[in-house]
């Protein structure tokens, strides 16, 4: 069994009466694209119905704690409420210190928009050091080295929805 990582699902909860968001950067588009397929897939597999899986982007990851915020007061005055939402980003180390900068932002940001909103925010921002790193978390790397994290962040959202919801 994988050391690391979600390893075992506790069990199987019900995500059939749930209503996901996913909202994702486009920075490093490649690796988003597969992390939200990972999040959607497992999503499926938990039974969350397709048409309530809700998808909207954001520029880059900065941009996710607000995004985040307004994603969920839209959909409420929709009158499509969601049940958790999973903010994605892909951040890399560059040359400079944006990349620390970012990183330690918009996790802070995120982590304090759950009580804001009254909702599991799913953590889903890769901080990573390489290019490398960022593929293998996707699972899309040459070797598959690593489970594709958005897998965990999909059933991540449906327990916490599911055990922890109004
Ligand atoms: O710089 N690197 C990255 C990045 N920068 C843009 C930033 O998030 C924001 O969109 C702009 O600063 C405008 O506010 N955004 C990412 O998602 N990943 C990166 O690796």
């Amino acid at each position: 069994m994988a050391v690391k990582g979600l390893g075992q699902i506790d069990q199987q909860y019900d995500g059939s009466k749930l209503r996901i968001g996913i909202i994702h950067a486009r920075w490093n588009r490649v690796i988003i694209d597969a992390l939200v397929k990972g999040a959607i897939e497992r999503m499926r597999e938990l039974g969350v119905k397709e048409e309530n899986i809700i998808v909207e982007t954001v520029p880059g990851s900065y941009e996710l704690p607000w995004g985040t915020k307004r994603f969920v007061d839209r959909q409420k005055k929709m009158g499509e409420p969601l049940d958790a939402v999973i903010p994605i980003g892909v951040l890399i180390k560059g040359s400079t210190m944006h990349f620390e900068y970012i990183s330690d932002s918009t996790t802070h940001a995120l982590m304090k928009l759950q009580n804001q909103v009254q909702l599991p925010v799913i953590f889903g921002l890769l901080t990573c050091l390489t290019e490398e790193q960022a593929f293998a978390r996707a699972g899309i790397d040459e070797g598959h080295t690593m489970h594709n994290h958005g897998e965990d962040w999909g059933a991540a959202a449906v327990e916490m929805s599911v055990k922890f919801g109004p």
